[in-house]
């Protein structure tokens, strides 16, 4: 394979002979733990002595061996893993994978635990071209990524499959997402309503608030509207419990799923209930409207004459099991991600009001009150700020593909880093949006600067991928775009500044999606 020359550079560092001890000690403590647990899980605690002590001596044997001539690359290995927890839990883990790419060039590759497995991180634009779109066949979403979101979203999600079952969850998903421009401006008005005047009611009582925390409850008000023609209505103060479990539940499966895909294999070992519960009632959940839509005489204050997600979904004519599956996904796909963009733009807004004054000026001019689908496509500084919050906060920050053929990069190898590079089969790709939209060589040295006015001349292809590309590109593109500019629009109309309540770094902390690890705590003047 050609490397970069700086490529796997400090991949194995020399260790002293006691850190190999402990880390050779340590390696056979888990593996026979390992064992213990496999074989736990197969014979489901039957009488396996014999057995299990077969097992352990064949699989000691095996990895005895490797650890043993390779242990200077294991001890690398797990000291790079105890830096990536840290990183993690410091929640660093972006600006760290931003300055090893800095210091290797724009594309690596590196062998990831176990050894026989190969990894490529990259941040280069044309790299990821060919893996989303000109060389789409040879990749696909990683087999362990597809593991960690089963258990939520099903086998049929368009998040777990590849190849014609994607394409045909695809076909399933698309239509249903043509005539959204229309009837959506009128269900998401109906849930930024319902934000403002919680707003305004309890700003007095409650001067500071946390926006991030509103606007998760919004987008779950306004994407079960969208998609079930019922809205989960937690705004609204008086929804039901079920709506509250299932607001938290999904919350807390979004965290475990992200842990899962961290961990790999590893998830494997070990069974979560919780999750399985979780699942189970947010599956219930969907469920109950599934019947009702297919039995209409069953539902109650359903405005018949609005578009309703489900509806064209049924339309399919899908099992329940099925519908479900593509319900969970699009809550996935459009909750946490409008809610990541709209709390990292609020607090952008939070600390420039030279900002919020220009957006203002341009609501103004507009001379409406309430603005159409093209109005708000046209509104060129509002645009832009959307624009600018996507590009340094993609709420998919980052992602991965496995190569499921021998394939090439067109770039990354050689003494320059400009020749191609070979890739096996298995290989997984890691490339980074976050890390490719703050590049400098590209965005200019004031990457890191949240500047809208860029926009007005900046032409970008690969190097701006908050939607993704390709065939896989996101779905619900315009329709959060729209919504997103809507929501904007109403909360700068209804008021006039937005002040920053927090005295502690904005931390970024990375999950399925971005979210800011202290919400957004701000004080809003009414207009
Ligand atoms: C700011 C908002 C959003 C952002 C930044 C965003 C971003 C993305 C990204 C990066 C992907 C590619 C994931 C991958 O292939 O690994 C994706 C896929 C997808 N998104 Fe979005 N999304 C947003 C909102 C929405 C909304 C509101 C919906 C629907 C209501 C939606 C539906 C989908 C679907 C169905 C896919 C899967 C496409 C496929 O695999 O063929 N997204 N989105």
């Amino acid at each position: 394979m050609l490397l970069h020359p700086k490529a796997g550079r400090n991949a194995v560092e020399s260790l002293s002979r006691a850190a190999h001890i402990w880390y050779y000690a340590a390696s056979l403590v888990i593996v026979v733990l390992v064992a213990r647990h496999v074989v736990h899980v197969v014979f489901q605690g039957q009488h396996t002595r014999p057995l299990e002590i077969t097992f352990f001596a064949v699989l000691a044997a095996y990895v005895h061996g490797p650890l043993r001539t390779d242990h200077e690359y294991y001890a690398a290995a797990a000291r790079r893993g105890l830096q990536t927890a840290r990183a993690l839990k410091d929640n660093v883990m972006l600006q760290t994978r931003r300055e090893t790419l800095e210091y290797t060039g724009n594309t690596f590759v590196h062998g990831i635990f176990p050894r026989w497995m190969s990894c490529i991180t990259t941040d280069e634009p044309e790299n990821v071209k060919a893996v989303l779109s000109s060389r789409f066949e040879d990749w696909a979403l990683p087999e362990m990524r597809i593991k960690s979101f089963l258990p939520v979203l099903g086998k049929h999600s368009i998040f777990t499959t590849n190849g014609a079952e994607w394409q045909h969850s695809r076909a399933i998903l698309r239509p249903a997402f043509v005539r959204d421009q229309i009837s959506d401006l009128a269900c998401i008005d109906r849930h930024v309503n319902k934000l403002i005047a919680h707003i305004r009611a309890s700003i007095t009582a409650t001067p500071v608030i946390d926006l991030q925390a509103l606007f998760s409850m919004m987008t779950t008000d306004s994407i079960s509207d969208f998609m079930l023609g019922q809205s989960t209505d937690l705004l609204g103060g008086d929804a039901p419990q079920d709506s509250y479990t299932f607001g938290r539940y999904f919350d807390e499966s979004m965290q475990k799923i992200a842990w899962r895909a961290r961990l790999g294999w590893l998830t494997m070992l070990r069974a979560d209930p919780e999750l399985d519960e979780y699942s189970a009632f947010m599956r219930a959940f969907v469920k109950r409207f599934v019947s009702d839509v297919r039995d209409k005489s069953g539902m109650k204050n359903v405005d018949t004459r609005k578009y309703v997600f489900l509806d064209e979904l049924l339309k399919s004519g899908e099992s329940d099991e099925v519908i479900c599956d593509h319900l969970l996904s699009i809550f996935t796909a459009g909750r946490d991600t409008q809610t990541s963009v709209l709390s990292y733009l609020f607090f952008e807004l939070s600390r420039r009001p030279d900002i919020v004054a220009t957006i203002r000026a341009e609501i103004k001019e507009l001379g409406r009150e309430d603005p159409t689908w093209e109005d708000l496509r046209n509104m060129k500084y509002l645009n832009w700020v959307l624009k600018e919050a996507l590009r340094l906060n993609p709420p998919v920050a980052s992602n991965q593909r496995e190569a499921v053929r021998d394939t090439v990069l067109p770039v990354g190898g050689g003494a320059d880093g400009k020749a191609p590079v070979f890739v096996k089969k298995g290989t997984n790709l890691r490339y980074l949006p976050w890390v490719m939209h703050r590049r400098k060589d590209i965005f200019g040295d004031d990457a890191d600067e949240f500047r809208p006015e860029r926009w007005e001349d900046l032409r970008v292809t690969f190097e701006y991928l908050p939607f993704n590309a390709g065939p896989r590109i996101c779905i619900g593109q315009q329709f959060a775009l729209t919504q997103m500019a809507l929501i904007t629009f109403r909360l700068l109309q209804a008021f006039k500044t937005i002040e920053r309540r927090d005295d502690r770094p904005p931390i970024q902390k990375l999950g399925v999606n971005l979210s800011m690890l202290y919400g957004c705590l701000v004080s809003l003047t009414p207009a």
